[in-house]
């Protein structure tokens, strides 16, 4: 299907930025796939694409990569994350160890209405632009092919908020530049995830789109 007039699939944008769409897949919080992902692709709006490449490019200066993990993300999807966690159950040691289910949308770690929903988000990291990404995610292990940033995508944790402290020298560096170059094309980080940034001139700042994730 046609996308909404303003949105593009990155891919058409620039295929240099590696994908790696874990909702459209078992490896994530939730163990299973989410509803409105048809297919492991990303969707964002043409400004926050573009965006994006402008950051790629520096990236690839340097002999590294972006890797997304999530985009645009459809209503639908975070209505089931939503009731997902009111199902409640114990802390889950890969994705969220210290934090009960049922807490991870009032601790901030999943939105109850999601940024991801206007089009303009993106959780993403850095990796070297050779190796290819296999899944491992998430707490006590930074995910494999990316670099180290001290925990991977979606370990639901304090130690995931961009400035937290301590941290390995390594892994606060690799947070700084990603802070870094992404600010210097627009975006902004929230605070309690390193991964996860808004353009901040977003073109639907009131709107949220509930299309699925469709390859074409
Ligand atoms: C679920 C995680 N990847 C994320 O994006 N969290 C924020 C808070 C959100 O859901 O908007
Ligand atoms: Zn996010």
């Amino acid at each position: 299907d046609p996308l909404p007039a303003g949105f593009v699939r990155l891919d058409d944008v620039d295929p240099t930025i590696r994908q790696d769409i874990r909702y459209a897949g078992s490896e994530n919080f939730l163990r299973r796939k989410v509803d409105g992902y048809e297919a492991p692709v990303c969707i964002l709006t043409e400004q926050a694409a573009k965006a994006l490449s402008s950051v790629q490019k520096a990236m690839t200066a340097r002999g590294l990569t972006l890797i997304v993990f999530d985009c645009y993300r459809p209503a639908r999807a975070v209505a089931d994350m939503g009731k997902w966690t009111r199902e409640g159950g114990p802390p889950d040691p890969q994705w969220y160890p210290k934090v009960e289910r049922g807490d991870l949308i009032a601790k901030g770690y999943v939105g109850e209405l999601s940024s991801h929903s206007r089009g303009s988000t993106v959780d993403l990291a850095i990796a070297e632009a050779g190796k290819k990404s296999t899944v491992r995610p998430a707490c006590g292990a930074p995910d494999t092919g990316t670099l180290d940033f001290g925990t991977g995508f979606d370990c639901f944790d304090p130690a995931s908020e961009t400035a937290h402290q301590p941290l390995a020298a390594e892994a606060a560096a690799n947070r700084k530049t990603l802070l870094s170059v992404m600010r210097t094309a627009g975006f902004r980080n929230y605070a309690r995830e390193w991964w996860h940034f808004t353009l901040a001139d977003e073109p639907f700042p009131k709107q949220r789109f509930d299309f699925p994730v469709a390859a074409d």
